[in-house]
């Protein structure tokens, strides 16, 4: 497609010299005009760069240049000047103006550049906004957050929430539960997607770097610091920052986090200019932040400061038959991935991954499946393949959408394993009658499996 640019250019000669030159490359489309006037008629045409003249007979160049931003807040404009003054570059510069160019013998050169080096950004900018469409595509609540439970259900239901406004949000749950994964979800699908989704965890950096990690620093503003450095507020400025682990910030950073949420500004550590902030906090804890408040841990005025809207992930275990969703899913991943055809699970492999209580949660669970992939024999995941790194794997899970009765045969179940099936021993060890577990054989409420 045609690259459009207008050059506006109140001497024809030189005016025709610019347009010759660019139009060496037949990608670019040129249209000229003499008048600030005539630019502005055409400027419905949606012109890709325009070059403008600093001294025109009706119009300031600076002027024109406010007009075009009226209308088309982004497109890249060139003023090309006989005025040499730094100032007057520097003026336009701060206003917005994307290139400043003095008239002389090299002018044509340097445009051809401009307009190469600012295409080249445009196509970079285009590139970012599609790919973060199509995160946003990806990151859409449940292509991403695999589950269909009544738990998560309710999660769900708060993240629409969260969307709606750029409240702050808190989420909690155990190590592994998705607490990462939902924050991104809710950027993606809110009105910050546009910009930067940046995470940070609090427990992975050394505790005298964070905060000129969080907010910047300037040249020499410590040993160490050779150049300037945007903090990640600056980075996530108009996104959301996402702070992991935010138990773990020291109680003096909390008071300059504090600072930085009340201010809704941020100073480079070194430096004293105020930068405006327009971000959306997500934090999230594997720890109850109200108990390290009353601990003393957590300072309370930041802790209502962050809490927002406060979103608990369940862990899996709570999560019922999402652990066989799940599994499947991350299975179908893997297969993929390696190219290995339709992956089954055998029916102990799922009441295997039922009783367990997944102590490192949804992270756990997709190792566990993976592994399982990479041991099984013909696609088919049996028992045997899966392993589970905990040592309490015998314990008993009592998920809370089973019924008493179904209870009932977890733990008959559960004692007939221990018991090599052995139903006096059963019997005897539960304090029951064995005629009720012959009944419950025979109505097939319990599956004795030949060992
Ligand atoms: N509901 C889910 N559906 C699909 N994948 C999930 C789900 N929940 C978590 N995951 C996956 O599980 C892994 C752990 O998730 P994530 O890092 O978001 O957990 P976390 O709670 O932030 O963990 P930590 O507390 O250790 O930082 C990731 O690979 C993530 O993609």
């Amino acid at each position: 497609m045609a690259y459009t640019i207008f050059i506006v250019e109140d001497d024809p000669w030189y005016g025709e010299i610019l347009a010759y030159h660019l139009s060496l490359n037949p990608d670019y489309k040129i249209t000229r005009f003499e008048t600030a006037k005539d630019c502005l008629a055409k400027l419905s045409a949606k012109p890709d760069l325009i070059t403008i003249d600093f001294s025109l007979p009706d119009m300031k160049g600076d002027e024109l240049f406010k007009k075009v931003r009226e209308i088309y807040p982004s497109v890249p404009v060139i003023i090309i000047s006989a005025q040499e003054e730094v100032s007057v570059a520097v003026n336009l510069l701060k206003l917005g103006v994307t290139d400043y160019l003095v008239k002389d013998e090299a002018t044509k050169d340097l445009l051809w550049n401009s307009v190469i080096r600012i295409k080249e950004n445009q196509s970079l900018k285009k590139e970012v906004e599609h790919l973060r469409e199509e995160l946003g595509q990806k990151y859409s609540f449940q292509k991403t957050i695999i589950g269909q439970s009544e738990n998560l259900k309710r999660v769900f239901t708060m993240m629409e929430k969260a969307v709606k406004t750029n409240i702050n949000v808190s989420v909690t749950g155990e190590t592994g539960t998705g607490k990462e994964v939902v924050a991104k979800a809710i950027h993606y699908n809110s009105e910050k997607r546009k910009k930067n989704f940046v995470a940070v965890n609090m427990a992975a950096i050394p505790k005298e770097l964070i905060e000129s990690e969080l907010f910047g620093h300037e040249k020499g503003a410590f040993t160490g610091a050779v150049s300037r450095k945007a903090g990640k507020f600056e980075e996530a400025n108009g996104g959301s920052i996402f702070l992991d682990e935010i138990a773990e910030l020291d109680l003096s950073l909390q008071s300059k986090l504090l600072r930085v949420l009340q201010e809704r500004e941020v100073i480079r550590v070194g430096g004293n200019e105020k930068i405006k902030l327009d971000v959306r906090l997500i934090v999230a804890t594997h720890k109850n932040l109200a108990d390290e408040v009353k601990k003393g841990n957590f300072r309370e005025d930041l802790y209502f400061r962050i809490m927002g809207l406060p979103i608990e992930l369940p862990p899996l275990r709570e999560r019922g038959n999402d652990v066989l969703i799940l599994a499947k899913h991350f299975a179908d991943d893997f297969a993929k991935e390696n190219k290995l055809g339709n992956i089954q699970f055998s029916k102990e492999a799922k009441e295997k991954l039922l009783k367990y209580h997944f102590p490192g949660n949804v992270r756990e669970l997709k190792a566990v499946t993976e592994l399982g992939i990479v041991m099984c024999e013909d696609n088919e995941i049996k028992a045997d393949d899966i392993t589970f790194t905990s040592t309490k794997t015998d314990d008993l899970f009592i998920p809370e959408y089973k019924t008493l009765r179904q209870h009932t045969c977890d733990i008959i179940n559960h004692y007939l394993k221990k018991n090599s099936n052995d139903v006096v021993a059963t019997a005897k060890a539960l304090d029951i009658g064995k005629s009720t577990i012959y009944k419950m054989i025979q109505e097939g409420e319990i599956e004795v499996a030949n060992n």
